[in-house]
């Protein structure tokens, strides 16, 4: 089967995960029979859908009317009916092999020979469910996250005996549904991303056991320490601890005693104290003010063992091909919002420094879990996963991407879409690595910067690795130094440079926008500098930059009110050039920096120098103008130009 052979799709099952999965489906065009066991289970469902639907609507997220796509999902209690037409059935049912035999068992009697079954299980073993079928070829895992309608991943799971077009096609389905399908080569217990996050809130629940650390600590090394988008409890609490609770023990069952849930954990399940969805978990959410977690009780100790635990996971899911690094931190990133990749974060550790925390922690403690997977030696040996020679082909960035869309033009983007593409120290360096070699590049004329997704250009910085890096004002000053540093050299430098905006453009992000030449952004994109409002100024050159911009009064509106613009109003105010429809965004930033590119490149660089030199001094600026002016006149592109005028055609500058 071939994706252009789908057409409907069923959906067994129409509680949270079902019908986000129909949703999703519906929303990607395709006829959604969406089944539960009675009519109250399956309506449920469906007004969830139309609910969500209407707020995508609300907040112009959908490209049709909400009406349209609702229409193409029916629910259905009977299983023929469901089903017979299908040529892919997502399951979703409970997680109780029993009830999931069941249910395979019944559709095994109404669905097409060809149809292919995939389920959206987080825990049990796809070759096992498989084994309930008639088709093992034509099953595989598709798991999705929740809520599924906003979550990119999509794991798709190869059972033992899934065959290679299973695979491709349900991966190009998860594609067309706007998904990031992740291939997981082998069925193994938590698949990528629950197998870190499980034995990583695991641990830091048996830290918490035995007396190693407290909550705060590990929370506040979790979120502000190790920059993970929140603390291990707090996580836990989000997730529910009964579910966690149930993949351990499923771990413990299949992997043995390494994965032994933490006594910790065991009390919060047996007092019911679940997490948010039971108002009290690890922090109390009714009575209490929920997860409130200190900045400045990091540990070194909790971070070594969290990491560690995270690398021997992860060698475990290398060592047995059940995944490449890339994929783990591909996965990791898009499945639970890590900011760098677990793979790549205890590479940058150091895992001969991990391999000894977890020796060390072994003979101390005796604990199975602490015992080295014989890949993580292998690998410590070699200085870590990724192999360290690999990227003498050039720069390889975590947080921007460098692409060549189009003839000299070098497009920048700020790819940290999890989170709002907010700044980061080590953003910044990147940025200011791309900068220097883009401006080194001859083949590069023009740079376009972009953030990744619709949402954001950039939120600005990065406001959580901000209050984990402490109080201290001599660091304060220097990231403030290195923003201005990173955005002056975009500013100062010889290219042309255009912004393309689509969604947030806020704080930081609009400082970076206000160094780029010219600014089009899409209807939908709202901007302002918010920094006023948790206390900072705008520390990216925004006190300065802004008004060169857009004039001393306006800036210091924008500034001093800390409120949002939409775009209409920033053009107004003369910092956008250009505002365009949401879906032309990309297509007319990029159409302006090749039309900048095929300028003539000498004259371009000195116009840019000219203005910059004359901003605070006129006469310096008329002065470089002039002489500029004055070198203009040997160049080819002055031939070029003038001959191209006079004789009606396009001139193709060189750029000598
Ligand atoms: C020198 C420079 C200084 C500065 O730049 S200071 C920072 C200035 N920027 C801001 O103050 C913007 C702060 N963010 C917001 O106001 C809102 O967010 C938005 C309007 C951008 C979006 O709102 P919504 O659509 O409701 O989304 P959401 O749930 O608030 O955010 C989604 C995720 O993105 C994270 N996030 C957003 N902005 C930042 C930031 N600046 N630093 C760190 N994280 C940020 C959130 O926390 C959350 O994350 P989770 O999904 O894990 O809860």
């Amino acid at each position: 089967m071939q994706l252009e052979d789908i057409n409907t799709v069923a959906v067994l099952g129409a509680g949270n995960m079902g019908h986000g999965i129909a949703e999703v489906a519906a929303m990607a065009g395709y006829d959604v029979n969406m089944r539960d066991i009675n009519d109250e289970f399956v309506q449920n469902g469906y007004d969830q859908i139309e609910w969500s639907l209407n707020k995508l609507a609300e907040n112009d997220q959908l490209s049709e009317e909400a009406d349209t796509v609702l229409e193409r999902i029916t629910p259905l209690v009977d299983m023929g009916e469901a089903c017979a037409d299908a040529d892919v059935v997502i399951e979703a049912v409970p997680e109780q092999m029993e009830i999931k035999k069941d249910v395979y068992g019944e559709l095994e009697e109404v669905a097409a020979d060809d149809a292919i079954f995939a389920t959206n299980t987080s825990s049990l073993s796809i070759t096992d469910l498989a084994e309930v079928t008639e088709r093992p070829e034509r099953f595989c895992g598709m798991h999705f996250f929740n809520p599924p309608v906003r979550m990119p991943l999509v794991e798709v799971i190869s059972g033992a005996e899934s065959d290679e077009e299973t695979l491709d096609v349900i991966e190009d389905l998860a594609e067309d549904f706007g998904k990031s399908p992740v291939r997981v080569h082998k069925d193994s217990p938590g698949f990528i991303v629950n197998r870190i996050l499980v034995p990583l809130m695991n641990e830091a629940a048996w830290l918490v056991s035995d007396e190693e650390a407290t909550i705060a600590e590990v929370d506040s090394t979790t979120k502000y320490g190790m920059g993970l988008p929140m603390g291990s409890f707090e996580l836990g609490d989000q997730v529910g601890n009964d579910v966690s609770y149930h993949v351990l023990e499923y771990m413990h069952e299949v992997l043995g005693d390494a994965y032994e849930p933490a006594p910790l954990l065991e009390e919060k399940v047996e007092n019911e104290e679940l997490g948010k969805k039971t108002g009290k978990g690890f922090y109390d959410y009714e009575d209490g003010p929920g997860a409130e977690i200190p900045t400045d009780e990091q540990s070194d100790l909790v971070e070594a063992r969290l990491l560690a635990t995270m690398a021997n996971e992860a060698a475990k899911l290398i060592g047995n091909d059940v995944a490449p690094p890339a994929s783990i931190d591909e996965a990791t990133q898009l499945g639970a919002g890590f900011p760098d990749g677990p793979v790549k974060m205890v590479d940058d550790y150091g895992l001969d420094d991990l391999l000894e925390t977890l020796e060390e922690a072994a003979e101390q403690t005796g604990y199975e879990r602490y015992e080295p997977a014989d890949y993580l030696e292998a690998r410590a040996a070699e200085g870590g996963f990724y192999d360290q020679d690999d990227d003498d082909e050039g720069v390889d960035f975590e947080t921007i991407r460098v692409e060549y869309p189009a003839e000299y033009v070098g497009h920048i983007v700020i790819d940290r879409p999890h989170r709002m593409n907010t700044i980061s120290d080590d953003l910044l360096a990147e940025l200011s690595t791309a900068i220097d070699q883009l401006s080194d590049d001859d083949e590069v004329r023009a740079i376009l910067l972009t953030g990744e997704g619709d949402k954001a250009f950039s939120a600005g910085a990065d406001v959580q690795s901000m209050a984990g890096s402490g109080a201290d004002p001599i660091e304060g000053q220097e990231l403030s130094r290195a923003g201005q540093q990173a955005f002056g050299k975009l500013e100062a430098c010889d290219l042309p440079v255009v912004a393309g905006i689509d969604g947030y453009c806020l704080g930081g992000g609009m400082e970076l926008a206000t160094c780029a030449d010219l600014r089009v952004a899409s209807e939908r994109s709202e901007f302002g500098q918010p920094e006023l409002n948790l206390g900072l100024i705008p520390g990216w050159g925004g006190t300065q930059r802004l008004a060169n911009v857009i004039g001393e009064g306006r800036a210091k509106e924008i500034i001093l009110t800390a409120e949002r613009y939409d775009a209409e109003t920033m053009a107004d105010y003369g910092f956008v050039n250009d505002v365009v429809d949401n879906d032309d965004l990309e297509d007319t930033a990029l159409e302006l920096a090749a039309d900048l590119a095929g300028g003539p490149p000498i004259a371009l660089k000195f116009t840019k120098r000219a203005m910059l030199a004359g901003r605070d001094d006129t006469d310096a600026g008329l002065e470089y103008e002039a002489s500029a002016f004055g070198h203009l006149m040997a160049t080819d592109d002055l031939m070029e130009g003038i001959t191209a005028f006079m004789g009606d055609g396009e001139p193709e500058f060189e750029g000598n």
